[in-house]
This record gives C-alpha cells, structure tokens and sequence, in this order.
C-alpha cells in the first residue's frame, strides 16, 4: 500500500518543444506522487500550457519522455489518458444544456450510465459548488460557474492525475475561491494536481512543491520555503515617519540584524535578516536617533521575490 501511495503518478524527463527556431520548453524534468500537488509558475508565455499539452499527449514533444502511472505517454497513447483529467483554458461547455445535462453528457461520452452517472454528476456538482444551481442553462453562469463546470467535467472519471491550466484567470473571487478549495479537497483525498498559475498566492497556498518557470526552462523547484531562502531570506523593514532620519539611518546601520537602510522622502527601508526579532530594537534604535516613527511595516520575502531574483523580472504583467 505504502509502496503505491509513495509512486510517481507523473513522472516529466527531459521535455523539449520547439517551434521552428523557438525552444517553448527546454529540458523540463519533474515528478508528481498521490495526494501531491505540484505547481508551474510562470509568467504568461513561459511556457506552461506547452508543457501540459505535452504531459496530456495532446502534442508530441521534441524530446524527452512523460509517464504517466508507468506508462509512455504520446498523442496515440489511450490507456494513460484516461488517468488524466485536463481542465484546458478554454471552456468546452454546451451554453443551452443545464450544468447537471453537461454534466451527464460528458459522463456518458466517458463510458458511465445509470445510478453510477446520476451519483457522480450529484457528487461533482458538490465539489464545485454548483448544486443549487444545476438546473440552470449554463449560458446563464457566470464566467466563473463556467470555469467551476469545465473542471467539474475533467474530474467526472476520478481520474488519478487532474491538470489544471491557470484555472482561476479571469474569474469572481467567489468562483475563485471555490476553485482553490475544490483543489484542496482533491488533493486531501490523494489525487496528483499539475496546477499552472501565474499568480504566487495560489502556488504558495495550494503547491507542495513548485517549479519557478521561465523562458521554456525550470528556473528554480522546491516547496515554497525551500524556494525562499533562494532569495537569502532577507525581510524588508519600512518605517515611516519624520525627524531626524539621517542620523536614525546611521544608528541602524550599526545594528548587527540590519544589512542595509535605504533612505526615501517619507521614511527608511530597511534589508533584515530577521525582520519579527529585530523589530523592537529597530523601532527603539529609530527613535533613540531622534525619528518619529509614525508606522511600521514588515515585508516577509515571497515567491515574487523569488521570481524576481531569479529572473530580474516581476512575475506580473
Ligand atoms: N503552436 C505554436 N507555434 C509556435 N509557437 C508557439 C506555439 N504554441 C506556443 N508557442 C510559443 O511558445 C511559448 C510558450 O507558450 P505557452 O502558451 O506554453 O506559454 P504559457 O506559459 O502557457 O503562457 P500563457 O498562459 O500565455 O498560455 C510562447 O512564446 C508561445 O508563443
């Protein structure tokens, strides 16, 4: 049982795709067990959809190889799709069926009938939050309930691997929410999530581990802490305020936590290396140098710190 549980449901070596004279994915290599859920962050264009097309078997990689559950994973290739539920980008929803009739639809098409389709339609309509409003035309939904459905439909054949691609783009903060804790409930339950995101909250509340993508390549795995110290683990420490600042500047500066003080027309910024410990003495030092320190602000390092060290690019557009 253990042996199965600790077993790579993905396992991605050496994936290359070129177009013509473009490398969109260049040597990418990583693993994913049961229960875990594994993140791609990048930037629009870095290359994630690529990446998953390939894991899907959608498109056939330049080189490298994917296995899925063991096996070789190509665009031919039946027995390994069927272990994968892919929620593309794209809806693919029918606007004048009811979320419950699309549902079933696409149940039947992956081979259930009967109480088994009724029963799994009635759970998936749970996990996405659309119960009370199954009977809808989806045309009514939201774009979010859309997104929540689209999802609703790669889940239906409890599949082992679910591949989310940026699913929560464009979407209300209620659907988006929903979404993150259907994630998170799935993930409880054991199945792998290759989840795609540009946006570092949800890689640092949903990924056990994470690969920093950009550019084609793995610039940088690891959990998110693991990822952190990449930046050296500094905090930023923002005082603001007024009063003899230069001199306030000074006194830090002699501080054996501080690294750096950074002076600006409102305040000091301070580079720390253990922003909560140092906090006090800081303040204290600040206003024994004759600051007056009107407000405080600690900045922890995060994975758009980490992006940005890695890169010299924010991750944001
Ligand atoms: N069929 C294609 N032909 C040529 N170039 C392509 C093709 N598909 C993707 N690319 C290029 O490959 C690179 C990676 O694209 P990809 O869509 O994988 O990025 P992404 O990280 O998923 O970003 P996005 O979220 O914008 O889709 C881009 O430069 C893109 O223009």
């Amino acid at each position: 049982m253990i042996e199965v549980l600790t077993k790579d449901v993905l396992d991605v070596s050496g994936l290359v795709k070129r177009y013509g004279d473009l490398t969109a994915v260049d040597d990418v290599s990583f693993h994913i067990r049961a229960g875990e859920t594994y993140g791609l962050l990048g930037p629009n264009g870095a290359g994630k959809t690529t990446i998953i097309s390939m894991v899907a078997g959608l498109i056939p990689a330049s080189e490298g190889t994917v296995r899925v559950a063991g096996r070789d994973m190509t665009p031919s290739e039946t027995q390994a799709k069927r272990i994968i539920g892919l929620v593309p980008q794209e809806l693919a929803i029918y606007p004048d069926l009811t979320g419950r009739e699309n549902l079933k639809f696409f149940g039947r098409l992956q081979g259930l009938s009967g109480k088994r389709l009724t029963e799994r339609t009635n759970e998936v309509l749970e996990l996405i939050g659309l119960s009370d409003r199954a009977g809808d035309l989806t045309k009514k939904y939201s774009g979010g309930m859309k997104r929540r459905l689209n999802i609703g439909i790669g889940l239906l054949h409890r599949p082992s691997l679910l591949i989310l691609d940026e699913p929560t783009v464009g979407v209300d903060p209620q659907s988006r929410n929903s979404i993150l804790e259907a994630v998170e409930k799935l993930s409880v339950e054991g199945m792998a999530v290759l989840y795609t995101t540009h946006y570092m909250e949800e890689a640092e509340r949903l990924c056990d581990r994470i690969a920093v993508i950009d550019e084609g390549r793995i610039q940088a795995e690891g959990t998110r802490d693991q990822l952190i110290t990449l930046t050296g683990g500094v905090d930023r420490i923002n005082l603001r305020g007024g009063g003899n600042m230069s001199r306030a500047a000074e006194a830090l500066r002699m501080l054996p936590a501080v690294q750096r003080v950074d002076k600006d027309g409102t305040g000091l910024m301070l580079t720390v290396s253990d922003g909560p410990t140092a906090l006090a003495g800081i303040v204290t030092g600040a206003g024994d140098a004759g600051m007056s320190v009107t407000s405080v602000e600690i900045v922890r390092p995060d994975l758009e710190s980490v992006f940005l060290h890695l890169t010299g690019k924010a991750l944001r557009d």
